[in-house]
């Protein structure tokens, strides 16, 4: 078969870095000095259609509610953030996201698993699973894997995506 010699650059993104990448991108907005996660859901024509990172709630402040990680559960940003995967579910345009893909830079905790299961989400790509063998990440898997949702670790073809802002410096 003759090589392809139409000028075509090379090194542009595959559809999972670029997806995975634009999880990445929204976890950047995150105001959580310990994890960012973002998380991208795209249908089956590969066409975005929510975006989320976690954070905390629409009017309650990033700046009186806790950031920390220790202490009285109700001293601590666990009871008040919302999850990336939540967001990008409920940021989505509306429609039906039965049959999408959710991109996420986090494997899903058992709660947002569960939002994952019930919107019709039937592929979950990771990329950290930092969590793993934690009883939330262990109920995910068991959760996916009974309502037949796939799961993959991204290996990503380009580790490092460079996005610049400014032509100068
Ligand atoms: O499925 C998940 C699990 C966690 N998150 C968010 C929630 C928190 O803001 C951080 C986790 O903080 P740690 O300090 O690492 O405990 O990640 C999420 O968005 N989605
Ligand atoms: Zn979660």
């Amino acid at each position: 078969m003759q090589a392809a010699h139409s000028g075509k650059r090379s090194g542009y993104l595959s559809w999972d870095d670029y997806f995975m990448a634009v999880a990445l991108l929204s976890a950047q907005r995150s105001k959580d000095p310990s994890t960012q996660v973002g998380a991208c859901i795209v249908n089956s024509q590969k066409r975005i259609v929510g975006v989320g990172y976690n954070g905390f709630p629409t009017g309650c402040s990033d700046d009186t509610l806790p950031w920390s990680r220790e202490g009285d559960f109700i001293d601590t940003k666990y009871p008040y953030v919302c999850h990336a995967e939540l967001n990008a579910v409920l940021n989505s345009v509306p429609g039906n996201l039965t049959g999408c893909a959710i991109y996420t830079a986090l494997f899903p905790c058992n709660e947002c698993a569960k939002v994952i299961i019930q919107a019709g989400i039937r592929e979950v790509v990771y990329l950290s699973d930092k969590y793993a063998g934690t009883d939330s990440v262990r109920a995910s898997r068991h959760m996916f894997e009974q309502a037949g949702v796939a799961c993959r670790q991204l290996e990503p073809a380009n580790p490092v995506v460079t996005i610049r802002l400014s032509e100068n410096g």
